[in-house]
């Protein structure tokens, strides 16, 4: 992996985007800081701005595993696509689909009630958000324990479900939803942009860089030994940097239809 911020690493930057690529960013861990509790996040007035000013310059999109309700209530303003539920809500034309995830969920949020009655006890949280759920152990004073309980209430759920790990969390997702990666290709498609750029620093974001698309410049948030990204900031504090460096590349290098 390359770090963006290396000589090699902008030169890259450089050669592989202009005003007709998408922009895409994850939320939690890339445009706001990982923080105890999932409803505190807090996304920094200059990356908010800075991608206010992108979205002026270039198609941007944040795609996330949060509801887009709850993404946008977050963010205060709406990018020109907000994908949510790590690619299961918010793309066009697949309503009814999501339909049928929003009643899977609530099936094994039944389930899981039954399994789980003691969540809150062992410190599990679950949280709700329409077409998948998402079970926090990060604030359970015995995480191992609290991981295994899920893990096992999990592998019990009927229909089976899609599990993804993420920072002291399993995200619950329905088979057949499509995942962050095959979400960049579908807005890619529509917008029929040839290039894209994809922030994120968790497990689902792996599911973009594990295209290996070379029309996809892929930056991992937090260097990790094992990522398909080819390039790689340290810190989520590197985000608006990562915005500005792009707008100052995109003011030399417009693109052909861009305004
Ligand atoms: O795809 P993302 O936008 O990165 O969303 C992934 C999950 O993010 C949230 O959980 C994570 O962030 C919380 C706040 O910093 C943190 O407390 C938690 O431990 C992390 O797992 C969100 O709550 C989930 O719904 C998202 O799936």
């Amino acid at each position: 992996m390359t770090y963006l911020f290396s000589d090699a690493g902008r030169a890259e930057l450089r050669g592989a985007i202009d005003g007709e690529t998408l922009f895409a960013f994850d939320l939690d861990g890339t445009l706001a800081p990982i923080v105890a509790d999932p409803a505190g996040i807090m996304i920094p007035s200059g990356i908010k701005n800075g991608l206010l000013r992108l979205g002026r310059m270039a198609p941007v999109a944040v795609i996330t595993g949060r509801s887009r309700a709850d993404a946008l209530a977050h963010l205060g303003f709406s990018p020109r696509f907000l994908v949510g539920n790590h690619g299961a809500e918010g793309l066009p034309g697949d309503g009814a689909t999501e339909r049928e995830f929003i009643r899977l969920c609530r099936g094994w949020i039944a389930q899981l009630q039954a399994i789980l009655p003691d969540a809150d006890g062992s410190g599990i949280y679950m949280e709700d958000k329409g077409a998948t759920l998402s079970l926090h152990y990060r604030n359970a004073p015995d995480r191992e324990l609290a991981h295994r309980k899920i893990l096992e209430a999990v592998s019990r759920l009927d229909p089976e479900p899609r599990r993804i790990s993420g920072k002291f969390v399993e995200n619950v997702v329905p088979q057949g939803a499509l995942h962050k990666g095959e979400a960049l290709l579908r807005i890619m498609e529509h917008l029929g942009c040839r290039r894209a750029l994809f922030a994120g620093d968790d497990v689902t974001d792996e599911d973009v860089f594990g295209l290996r698309d070379d029309r996809i410049f892929g930056i991992r948030v937090g260097m990790v030994e094992v990522s398909a990204a080819r390039h790689f900031i340290h810190e989520q504090s590197e985000i608006g940097l990562l915005l500005d460096e792009i707008m100052a590349i995109l003011e030399t290098h417009p693109g052909e239809n861009s305004p």
